[in-house]
């Protein structure tokens, strides 16, 4: 009798053509199969009744919180006990996975680097130019049938000439870079680690309060974690150069939002330009009701291209998970895990 079959779970939706072929692709190594439950208790009462017996490896997405809640606790704990060792997360940001809790259950996490990047630093680039420019408040305007408005639009800024500040030098912040410099920016960044002269293209590197002194545009380019939660708040703020933009196409919580929407109130800060916010899909209504600063509903790799890269590079995780028992891109955190 030939040995049975893993098992891969697929948790949320594979949305492309030749991504879902690419994971239909896997069924001639694993049989494929899908959660009924539609929230967490559910989730755990299915995976207590034996349906994932058997599953080694999950396809999740960041949607799926809806289904199984946080990775992390009691979940980890259960699909460790049936056998779960790959979790693989189609996206950069993989703060929707507790590590330690995985790592304690001997599961391994990876995420989907390099193929965000391009898109993410687009989408950084817009809001700053909307934030800069102060273009929200015209939109609205034209768009009520008030061409420029009752009171003419605040005069914006230039980029050219101006500082950027990249706080997380990672794949996005040196794309960042690159197309700021195209606008004339003078771009520094602070970083865990000083890069190569080669990987930071000449920026400057400096001190994480030098970064907030110097600035002139500050944006977010760094992961959620303990050590950055709230990295950005008051004391922060009060180190900024008077009207700074903000910039964060990475994780809403990193910025304290109650904070900000203080700095944007007493005009510390400019304006700003945000694809995220601290409890998605809540935004604090001092910045919805805010006509000046430009805000996105976390989009930043939403196009054909990037989502189809994004999805065949965590197929590119499962099948190597299944074959080789290795991940082709294991979170940071585990990279040492035996
Ligand atoms: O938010 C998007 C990502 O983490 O890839």
């Amino acid at each position: 009798m030939s040995p049975s079959k893993p098992k891969v779970l697929l948790l949320g939706e594979i949305d492309h053509e030749r991504s879902k072929q690419a994971f239909e692709s896997l069924s001639s190594i694993a049989d494929l199969v899908k959660p009924k439950a539609t929230n967490r208790e559910e989730f755990l009462e299915e995976a207590r009744s034996g349906a994932f017996d058997g599953v080694k490896a999950c396809y999740r997405t960041f949607g799926s919180i809806g289904i199984t809640g946080r990775i992390e606790g009691e979940v980890c704990k259960v699909l460790g006990e049936k056998g779960l060792r790959f979790v693989c997360h189609n996206g950069a940001g993989y703060d929707q996975c507790n590590i330690a809790d995985c790592t304690a259950n001997n599961i391994r996490v990876s995420n989907v680097p390099t193929a965000v990047d391009a898109a993410t630093a687009d989408t950084a680039i817009f809001l700053m130019l909307g934030a800069l420019r102060s273009f929200n408040y015209p939109l609205l305007n034209l768009r009520k049938g008030d061409f420029r408005g009752k009171k003419p639009p605040p005069l914006g800024h230039d980029p050219e000439g101006k500082v950027l500040g990249i706080l997380g030098m990672g794949g996005i912040g040196r794309n960042m870079k690159k197309k700021a410099e195209a606008f004339g920016m003078k771009v520094q960044y602070h970083n865990r680690n000083l890069l190569s002269e080669e990987l930071s293209g000449g920026a400057k590197y400096v001190g994480f309060e030098e970064l907030l002194k110097t600035s002139d545009v500050l944006s977010l380019n760094l992961p959620l974690n303990k050590s950055t939660h709230h990295m950005i708040s008051t004391p922060q703020f009060e180190m900024m150069k008077d009207s700074v933009v903000i910039v964060n196409t990475a994780r809403g919580a990193v910025i304290d939002e109650a904070a900000l929407v203080k700095a944007l109130d007493s005009g510390k800060v400019f304006s700003c330009g945000l694809d995220v916010y601290e409890e998605e899909p809540k935004i604090h209504p001092g910045l919805v009701d805010n006509p000046h600063v430009t805000l996105l509903p976390h989009v930043g790799t939403w196009t054909v291209e990037t989502q189809t890269e994004m999805e065949l590079w965590n197929i590119g995780n499962v099948r190597a998970a299944l074959e080789t028992g290795k991940l082709n891109s294991p979170v940071p955190e585990q990279k040492d895990m035996k």
